[in-house]
């Protein structure tokens, strides 16, 4: 299986974010995405994922057969998109059953994440990084052979960092591949890196709100 992005180019609010984003991922390969805050990394990974069309640019997924590119990723964005009211077994076993071709048991999943124990409590009575822990325990409950995780260490401690560090490599020696945005070291073995820089556009005279983040430069590949 082979990722391949052409020329990438995002706009939002009406303002060019980024261009001219290009990279290949292969099965095994993972891919580190950095940058300033607001330089677009989200949305870069909010367009892979079809959640956000790009203004410009390809995106390929070869070796996939029948399934679409949607269907075969795992996204794990900002927020950690769980049901407060449901305890962390009940969330697993919504998002086996709802992503279908299911892989390791909602127990076994969070046993994975060093969550065991919290398995029968409501989603809201955990910490922030327990909640993260419970929402990377979806990358384990279903089979998706693409992984785009928005800043995943975020909220976790040292060793459940080291815990992620070891999910991901497995998923890689499995054939498996990820690109992941980070503002710290995920320590993957011979990760490839992109860093994410705003375009310097300005905005049309006399419209609207200025731009948050002020534009920037362009991307480079590294
Ligand atoms: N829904 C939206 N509508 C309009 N503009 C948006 C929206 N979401 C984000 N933006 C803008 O897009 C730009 C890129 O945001 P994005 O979240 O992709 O950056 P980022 O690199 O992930 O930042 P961070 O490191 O802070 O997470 C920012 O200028 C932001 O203000």
């Amino acid at each position: 299986m082979r990722l391949s992005v052409n020329n990438l180019a995002c706009e939002r609010g009406e303002r060019r974010i980024f261009e001219g984003v290009s990279f290949t991922l292969s099965a095994g390969e993972a891919l580190v995405i950095t940058g300033r805050n607001g330089a677009g990394k989200s949305s870069l990974l909010d367009i892979l994922a079809g959640r956000l069309r790009p203004a410009a640019g390809a995106i390929h997924l070869d070796g996939a057969g029948e399934r679409t590119l949607p269907e075969c990723l795992h996204y794990v964005g900002h927020r950690d998109a769980l049901k407060g009211a449901l305890t962390a077994e009940e969330n697993l076993s919504f998002a086996r059953s709802f992503l279908g071709t299911p892989a390791l048991k909602t127990r076994e999943a969070l046993e994975a994440v060093g969550l065991a124990h919290a398995a029968r409590l409501p989603v809201a009575y955990l910490s922030a990084g327990q909640r993260r822990r419970v929402a990377l325990a979806r990358l384990l409950v279903a089979h998706r052979p693409l992984w785009l995780l928005d800043e995943p260490t975020s909220a976790l401690d040292t060793a459940s960092q080291e815990t992620l560090r070891l999910i991901l490599e497995e998923h890689r020696e499995k054939g498996g591949m990820i690109a992941a945005t980070t503002h710290s070291p995920l320590f993957l073995r011979d990760a490839k890196e992109i860093r994410i820089e705003r375009t310097r556009t300005p905005p049309p005279s006399g419209s609207g709100t200025p731009d948050p983040d002020g534009g920037g430069g362009k991307v480079g590949e590294g």
